[in-house]
């Protein structure tokens, strides 16, 4: 798979050793920065994971910041997107299995560097079950998602 990998200032300390353990499981990485310490924005970078998402430019992404939480909230903004702030190895395959979750949130300011690549392993061999029951939930959250991007909650009547 093509895996984007993300991060702001707060995740840069876990996000080589993500991208080595992503590309010794066989996944080619598209990195989208930040390549430092220097403090950035984590909208910023949260954005551009999810559009590399919508756009089709990578299958999956992977996102660091300091809780995970900021990243996740951005990414989730672009439609397409199912991002999780996964801190434990079952979250992070079931989140894949039920939800088709898309895009992995990590707070390296939360997890030790051990846990965290455990939680990228499990989060790239895990693969969406589309059973019915997950698929009629999926199915629901997309129809939120078309009736956000419709306007119909926005607009005065
Ligand atoms: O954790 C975060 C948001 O949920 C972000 O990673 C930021 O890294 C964090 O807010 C940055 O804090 P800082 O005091 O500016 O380093």
């Amino acid at each position: 798979m093509r895996i984007a990998l993300g991060c702001d200032h707060g995740g840069f300390p876990l996000k080589a050793k993500v991208a080595e353990v992503v590309k010794s499981c066989g996944h080619e990485i598209v990195d989208l920065g930040t390549d430092s310490s220097c403090s950035v924005d984590y909208p910023d970078y949260g954005l551009t994971g999810g559009l590399a998402i919508a756009r089709r430019e990578a299958d999956r992404a992977i996102l660091l910041c300091g809780s995970g939480i900021g990243i996740s909230v951005a990414a989730n903004k672009v439609p397409g997107v199912r991002a999780g702030v996964c801190h434990d190895t079952y979250s992070a395959h079931q989140g894949v299995e039920h939800d088709d979750m898309n895009v992995l949130c990590l707070g390296a300011r939360i997890v030790g560097e051990a846990l965290a690549l455990e939680i990228v392993q499990s989060f790239l061999n895990a693969r969406y079950t589309n059973e019915e029951r997950h698929a009629r939930r999926l199915a629901k959250l997309l129809e939120i998602e078309r009736r956000a991007n419709s306007g119909e909650w926005t607009q005065a009547s």
